[in-house]
């Protein structure tokens, strides 16, 4: 991994947490052991599954945490309160804790830890904001890209959103998601090159304004680039002028043993000029000749456009995916789940009036319920870290935790962990996968669930189930807590 794109990311973190770390130090709790969970609590887009993502960037991140002078020096002005010997205690500060997380490109769900940290309090609060940050945003553009890519089916997809992205992080990164969950290539260059996605790209209504006409431009931009040429058709008028220049274009490359690989449609009714322009090239003998669409395109229209017949091969999408523009935001939240207190965990609970802001108490692990029969998910199950009979795969209970009487026993299972060490003891102990890798387990770990809740619209609830243990502590600790 380049590591152009870092930088010090150590006060990427909220006042918040450096004022508790500074009274955790001043009050001698700092070393006190405590266990956040990272999850969100509703599936975005109204969808069945997200696609987690960000574990590269975290990992990165967690590794080069350090208060340089820079960062030191900027506290003490910041904050009177700060003791100096509080900013002389930062100096020290490494990631020394376990932090276990799902491994990017699975389908994940509501309410289950996506990522645990198990640190120190004093490190395990500085890194929430990074860690929310990267994991909310990566994981939203993967589940929208995997969105659109369902509904583009095997045509090609191309991520062109750097220009509409918010800022020059959320791009690449965007891009990077986006070819988790399937996209083929991106605009982006500076992406490509980092992480060795492929690239693609046509050309800009600026190159067909900037000539005197159209074919000229045409020609001119196949001269220059005559190997996979793809020709933006929409300039003037699309059937009248757009399409028939790049016909004699196409022409043209052939006499030099060349080929028109493309030409791209980005305004007007993308349905009927998909369909007149297919006419027109096949009529023209250009069979092979491809038709490209762009222009805010999202998975609602891309299925809408299939739908009405469109003859599109490949999509261009930008806007919409980058800024995940029907869900700006995917709203994980980082929860104390656990705390040490005289050497031994105690599990804690947020209370609420709003039952879905509740937390689930205590040191958890989740497992992936497999149907040995049938090869697929059943159920994500949430038991606490000492529970031994999903680890042997023994009969286990599943119910509905707003239902409880609505439950199952499931005895033929493989229970495959969700949780993977990154860091043991601050020590990184994962290796980073290839994005190619990354690329192919999602899509294996697509084929792990039935097709119901995996549908655009409306689709089936997967269940995401607390064992009995984990729910009956729940109950315990509300019940503490009322009384
Ligand atoms: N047949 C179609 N069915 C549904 N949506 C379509 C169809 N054709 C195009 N669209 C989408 O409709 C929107 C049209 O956007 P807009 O109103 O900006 O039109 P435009 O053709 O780009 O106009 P302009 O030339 O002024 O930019 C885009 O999101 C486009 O992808
Ligand atoms: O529509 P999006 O999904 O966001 O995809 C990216 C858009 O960016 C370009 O338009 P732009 O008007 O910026 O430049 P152009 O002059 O090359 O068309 C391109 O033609 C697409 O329409
Ligand atoms: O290559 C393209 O056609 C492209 C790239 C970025 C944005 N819009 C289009």
């Amino acid at each position: 991994m380049n590591s152009l794109i870092y930088d010090n990311l150590t006060l990427h973190t909220d006042k918040y947490q450096i004022n508790m770390m500074y009274a955790h130090w001043v009050q001698g709790t700092l070393n006190d052991k405590a266990v956040f969970e990272a999850y969100f609590r509703k599936l975005p887009f109204g969808g069945g599954y997200a696609v987690f993502a960000g574990i590269e960037r975290i990992v990165h991140y967690v590794q080069h945490l350090r208060f340089g002078d820079e960062e030191i020096n900027y506290l003490r002005e910041q904050e009177e309160n700060y003791q100096e010997e509080f900013l002389e205690e930062l100096r020290k500060f490494r990631f020394t804790g376990n932090l276990h997380a799902m491994k990017e490109g699975t389908l994940v769900f509501a309410n289950e830890p996506l990522i645990r940290v198990e640190a120190r309090v004093f490190e395990a609060q500085l890194i929430e904001t990074a860690l929310l940050n990267v994991m909310n945003f990566q994981t939203l553009i993967a589940t929208k890209a995997s969105r659109v890519k369902q509904a583009a089916g095997e045509d090609i997809l191309m991520e062109f959103g750097t220009r509409r992205a918010q800022e020059a992080d959320a791009a690449i990164w965007g891009a990077r998601a986006a070819y988790i969950s399937g996209f083929h290539a991106t605009s982006n260059m500076r992406a490509g090159m980092l992480f060795g996605i492929p690239t693609k790209g046509t050309h800009a209504h600026a190159w067909i304004q900037g000539h005197d006409t159209e074919e000229e431009a045409f020609r001119r931009y196949a001269e220059a680039l005559p190997n996979q040429v793809t020709l933006l058709v929409d300039t003037y008028n699309t059937l009248k002028s757009g399409v028939p220049n790049a016909i004699r274009i196409a022409h043209e490359l052939k006499k030099q043993g060349k080929k028109l690989n493309a030409i791209r449609l980005d305004s007007g009714d993308l349905a009927y000029l998909s369909q007149r322009a297919r006419q027109m090239l096949d009529d023209a003998g250009l069979n092979g000749v491809q038709i490209m669409a762009s222009n805010d395109l999202d998975e609602n229209i891309i299925v809408n456009l299939k739908a009405q017949g469109a003859r599109i091969d490949s999509w261009g999408v930008g806007t919409q995916l980058i800024t995940a523009a029907d869900q700006p935001a995917l709203g994980g939240v980082y929860k104390l789940v656990a705390r040490e207190r005289k050497g031994e965990y105690l599990p804690v609970i947020k209370v609420s009036g709003n039952p879905e802001k509740m937390t689930n108490p205590g040191f958890k692990d989740v497992y992936r319920i497999v149907n040995k029969e049938t090869g697929r998910a059943e159920a994500d199950y949430i038991t606490l870290r000492e529970e031994e009979d999903v680890k042997r795969e023994e009969r286990i209970k599943l119910f509905d935790p707003v239902h409880p009487y609505i439950h199952k026993f499931i005895d033929h299972y493989e229970a495959i962990p969700l949780l993977h060490p990154i860091f043991s003891d601050g020590e990184l102990v994962y290796e980073l996968p290839e994005l190619q890798s990354i690329r192919s387990y999602h899509e294996k770990q697509l084929q792990l669930f039935w097709p119901q809740y995996l549908r655009k619209l409306n689709p089936e609830g997967y269940r995401v189930n607390l064992s009995m243990k984990a729910w009956q502590l729940k109950m315990d600790l509300i019940h503490q807590h009322q009384e």
